[in-house]
């Protein structure tokens, strides 16, 4: 994944850029930065749906598995666990246009995998955020994604829910061979895993490994959503 140059933004709105930057096979990058500073739009313009409005953005092979923010969707009912692992096998359907039983077993295969095995059956809007998290995991994975893309997927959760999806997507990224990309808020748990830091700041993007980030003080002093984040992590406000 390369992007050169690439200015982003909507319409005439220009949100960031000039970027230059890339993004190697089984990376795990972070995309932080404050409300507003253009992390969707980055995240949108990698994924192809947001042209940029200059420059060019390039994937070498790359298929999107994408976790949109939970709370955004408003209700995917009345769809149980395992259907909503199917949907991800859609574009993989014949011509006669329904799921066969070996789909039936890669989706449940799926499911179990995320961690929800013995909840394929349960409606999707009965289960906790944590849950309705890994099964949009789920049904991102199903594509078989070479980049594995989650819009803050801890959001709204209790500290053991999101230590519990981070670990499942240190899982991922250990034993998939795909790029992870989280936009994340709360960053000190996440930065454990990650291999990449990118930060959104004043229309520019500062990225590399998350030492020389951090070292360069792209962090400092910025305070989002109640956490400060620092160089060497971030530190809970209590708010
Ligand atoms: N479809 C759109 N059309 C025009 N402007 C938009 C559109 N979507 C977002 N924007 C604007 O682009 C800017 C960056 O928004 P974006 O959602 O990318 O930021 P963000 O860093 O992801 O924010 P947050 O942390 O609040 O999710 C904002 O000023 C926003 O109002």
């Amino acid at each position: 994944m390369r992007f050169r140059s690439a200015v982003l933004g909507h319409g005439r709105r220009r949100i960031a850029g000039p970027i230059d930057f890339e993004l190697g096979a089984r990376e795990f990058l972070v995309v932080a930065g404050a409300n507003g500073t253009g992390k969707s739009t980055f995240v949108r313009t990698m994924l192809g749906v947001l042209p940029p409005l200059a420059g060019s953005v390039e994937a070498k092979a790359a298929r999107f598995g994408y976790v949109p923010q939970r709370e955004r969707l408003d209700e995917i009912w009345p769809f149980s666990v395992l259907e909503i692992a199917l949907m991800g096998l859609i574009p993989g359907l014949g011509p006669f246009r329904f799921f066969d039983k070996a789909a039936r077993r890669r989706a449940e295969t799926l499911v179990e995998e995320v961690g929800l095995g013995g909840l394929a059956s349960r409606p999707f809007r009965d289960l906790s955020g944590g849950q309705q998290q890994r099964a949009l995991i789920a049904r991102a994975l199903a594509s078989e994604p070479d980049v594995l893309v989650l819009d803050e997927p801890t959001n709204h959760l209790d500290v053991p829910g999101e230590r519990a999806i981070f670990e499942l997507l240190g899982t991922i990224h250990r034993e998939r061979p795909c790029a992870l990309v989280v936009i994340c808020h709360h960053l000190e748990p996440v930065l454990r895993l990650a291999t990449r830091l990118g930060v959104l700041r004043g229309g520019a993007l500062q990225a590399g490994s998350v030492d020389e980030v951090l070292r360069a003080g792209a962090l400092e002093g910025l305070v989002d959503d109640g956490f400060t984040l620092r160089a060497g992590g971030a530190r809970e406000t209590g708010a």
